[in-house]
């Protein structure tokens, strides 16, 4: 049997990747940092998958191993691994530098072949920290349209959108890996640059307003009057100014963003705006899903008061919520040439946001 070794076993790895993995027939080994979820699936030896609206027969994933990273077994388990899947979060992905470094180099040592591993996140280039590590391994990356969550804390059960495929990079040198459900996409910088700041980017429009108007139900959120209807205003500029960038007809890039909108109110997929918001640090870099919309439209010269405020709502949660030092990231945004014009708008729309105007008022200034 093919062993595949999961990293992170979290809801993206528990939920989306092992159901995949195991339909391909590969034995699963999950990899966590976290004891705790460690021993709980070594302990229960099994958890269930179903899926939102019920139209899909749950699923009971069993018959793994868990290590966690520090464990001897750990590297033994990438050692031996056919495929490797990592999904920690884009900011954790620099930390497993050295494991797999220790990993390929026993691999080269018994003359295995290289490692094959696919980053798993939300994220513009998040293999860059491998790569620059020099693990010596064919890393590719794929994009996850799928979302999965864990409605009950204390269980590893969880609940997922029935989304049939993992696009990867197929342009990796040395690539091998072709697995079912696993297309090999042609362009893949070109795709998940656009997932973020489509669906990333409409997520934080939910999120950061919908926590500013009060909310902590992710659809009630995104079903708000003002909220959906700064989701419809902003649905052609953002196909506008991704299809452009991107080089894809406006037609095919209006329905991609339409399919997120239409994703995020869906009133089945039941999200917490805390899992979508959190981290607003990490979601306010340059190449993140709002400052990079912002970017593209101020640089084609059109109206950003709109992004500038989803900006701004990230800003002002994560100064309430997660301590973000607000300055620190207006000042990155001045070392960029675009958004440097945009830095006052921000600000302006942050100081109203601070006063608990309200959006629509914020909005038409
Ligand atoms: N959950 C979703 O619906 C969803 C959808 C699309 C994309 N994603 C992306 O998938 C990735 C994983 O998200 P998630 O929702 O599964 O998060 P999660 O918190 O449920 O799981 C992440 C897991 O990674 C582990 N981890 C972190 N650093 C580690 C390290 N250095 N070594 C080993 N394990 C480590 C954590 O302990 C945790 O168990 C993120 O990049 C997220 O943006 C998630
Ligand atoms: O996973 P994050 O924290 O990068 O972003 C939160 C959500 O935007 C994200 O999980 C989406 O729901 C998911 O990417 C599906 O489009």
């Amino acid at each position: 049997m093919k062993k595949a070794v999961i990293i992170g076993a979290g809801q993206t790895g528990r939920g989306f990747i092992a159901p995949i993995v195991r339909e391909n027939g590969y034995a699963v080994t999950f990899l966590d940092k976290d004891r705790a979820l460690v021993e709980q699936l070594r302990k229960e030896k099994e958890y269930t998958v179903s899926y939102f609206g019920g139209k899909r027969e749950p699923q009971i994933i069993r018959d793994y191993t868990a290590w966690v990273t520090d464990e001897e077994e750990a590297v033994e388990a990438l050692t031996e691994a056919d495929v490797v899947f990592v999904s920690v979060f884009a900011s954790h992905v620099g930390e497993l530098a050295e494991l797999l470094k220790e990993a390929a180099g026993k691999r080269a040592e018994k003359g295995t072949e290289k490692l094959t591993v696919f980053c798993c996140e939300n994220g513009v280039n998040v293999k860059r920290p491998l790569v620059e590590a020099g693990v010596d391994a064919v890393i590719s990356e794929g994009v996850i349209f799928c979302t999965t969550l864990k409605p009950e804390a204390e269980k590893l059960d969880l609940i997922s959108q029935d989304y049939p495929e993992l696009p990867v990079d197929g342009k990796v040198p040395g690539l091998k890996a072709h697995l079912e459900h696993m297309p090999w996409e042609e362009n893949f910088p070109g795709l998940i640059q656009r997932k973020i700041y489509t669906y990333n980017f409409m997520s934080a429009v939910v999120a950061y307003l919908g926590d500013y108007k009060g909310y902590e139900v992710y659809g009630e959120a995104a079903n708000d009057p003002e909220i959906a209807g700064l989701m419809e205003d902003l649905l052609p500029v953002v196909s506008r100014i991704i299809g452009k960038e991107y080089g894809v007809p406006y037609e095919v890039q209006l329905e991609f963003t339409k399919n997120a909108i239409a994703k995020f109110r869906n009133r089945d997929i039941y999200d917490t705006i805390y899992r979508n918001a959190r981290q607003a640090e990490r979601k306010l870099g340059l190449k993140e899903r709002m400052l990079t919309p912002l970017r593209l439209a101020a640089a084609d010269g059109d109206e950003t008061r709109e992004i500038a405020l989803v900006a701004a709502a990230a800003l002002y949660y994560g100064e309430i919520r997660e301590e973000l030092d607000c300055e620190a990231v207006l000042r990155t945004m001045d070392t960029d040439p675009v958004l440097k014009g945009e830095t006052a708008l921000v600000r302006e729309l942050l100081e109203g946001l601070r006063r608990k105007e309200n959006v629509n008022t914020l909005l038409k200034k």
